[in-house]
């Protein structure tokens, strides 16, 4: 490793391409930490793809330095380098004459692994993706649909089990369902087994989402900040950049704030046939196994039922549960889905956080 924990280090690189009257890249400087997802967000042109395939070598730098783990990639030989570097991109290029089992396993033959390895490392990978190996292996890219083929593609990038993974915009294609359980699934996946990825979108919202930065480029692929989601969210460093994130920032820095950061209001819970008994407090009444039925107090009136989210929910969650029940709150569970308290719609909006100014939730169990 280079220093501390970077991963990835681009140290002044260019690259001019012949004929080209502007650099794509211009003297880009980037540290990427070992084991976090750092998103190059930015318009269309400004060189994100070019940055991406400068690391695995399928752009060869006009100047600079690019190291991976300490090692100058020019002095590195391609094949090798690029079995220590998975590649993810949009159109997948899974090889259609190949079964699913076949393009998972394609570096791994390359490395001259024997069979029964290879298959061992297919199944493992398809479970780790999600898809059945039973009913998966088998299969050609063509019988998938688009999301199954973009999770072959990110099992076929891991055969090999390489520390870095770059993926360029993997999930553009993708009908906007699909593109957010996939996204999901890939923090998931990388809860597990932190890869340091580096990924390319030009969707601020995908960038907020998965990024633990992000680096967003001006044209010419300037940097213009590069920093954490909520910090980019909050302080954009320039014009360029509070116009890139858009008007919807402040809505979207709701999703990196967690209901249990905040203060929640105290929480009576009522059990079936009995009666309220803290008349200051929201009651909720729950049901025989436990679950929320309904507000039982004045004041919130769940016109559609009782908005629930957990402590971990983030800010976003509890506004979009609010939303749907018509209600001004939501009822909060924790880990184990017992009620810790009610976060209003005002605590919101004002953003109390939790700590000593605000009342400690407290219960009365009414029986
Ligand atoms: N092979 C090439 N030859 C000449 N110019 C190129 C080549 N590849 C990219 N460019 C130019 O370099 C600039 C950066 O392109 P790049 O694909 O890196 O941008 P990008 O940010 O990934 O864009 P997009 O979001 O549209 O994919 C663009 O002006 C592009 O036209």
């Amino acid at each position: 490793m280079i220093s501390g924990d970077v991963m990835i280090r681009l140290d002044r690189v260019s690259k001019h391409y012949p004929g080209q009257p502007a650099p794509a890249v211009a003297e880009l400087s980037l540290d990427v930490p070992a084991g976090e997802i750092v998103v190059l967000l930015g318009p269309s042109g400004c060189g994100k793809t070019t940055t991406l395939r400068l690391i695995n070598r399928l752009i060869e730098p006009s100047a600079g330095r690019i190291l991976v783990d300490g090692e100058d990639v020019t002095r590195v030989d391609p094949d090798r380098l690029r079995r220590r570097i998975g590649y993810v991109i949009q159109q997948v290029g899974l090889f259609p004459h190949m079964t699913v089992a076949e393009n998972i396993g394609l570096v791994p033959r390359a490395l001259g692994w024997d069979r029964a390895r290879i298959r061992a490392r297919v199944d493992e990978l398809l479970d780790l993706v999600g898809l059945s190996p039973e009913t998966y292996r088998r299969r050609y890219p063509k019988h998938l649909s688009g999301g199954e083929q973009q999770r072959v593609g990110v099992a076929r990038a891991l055969a090999a089990d390489p520390p870095v993974m770059l993926m360029d915009e993997p999930f553009g294609a993708i009908d906007p369902i699909t593109r957010e359980r996939l996204q999901d699934e890939l923090l998931d996946l990388q809860a597990r087994i932190r890869k340091t990825i580096v990924l390319v979108t030009h969707d601020v919202a995908e960038a907020v989402k998965l990024g633990d930065r992000i680096a967003l480029f001006e044209p010419h692929a300037r940097l213009a900040q590069y920093d954490r989601p909520a910090a980019i969210l909050a302080e954009p460093a320039n014009d360029f950049v509070a116009s890139f994130v858009g008007s919807g920032a402040a809505l979207r820095g709701l999703r990196l704030e967690r209901v249990g950061a905040l203060a929640l209001e105290p929480v009576e819970v009522v059990r079936p046939g009995a009666a309220a008994v803290d008349r200051s407090a929201r009651a909720v009444l729950l049901d025989d196994a436990g679950r929320p039925v309904r507000w039982a107090s004045a004041g919130s009136r769940g016109a559609a039922g009782v908005a629930v989210v957990r402590t971990e929910d983030s800010v976003y969650d509890a506004l979009d549960a609010m939303v749907r029940a018509r209600d001004d709150a939501a009822l909060v569970l924790d880990a184990h889905g017992d009620p810790v308290g009610a976060l209003s719609w005002s605590t919101v909006v004002r953003r109390h956080p939790a700590g000593d100014s605000s009342p400690a939730p407290s219960f009365g169990d009414a029986r």
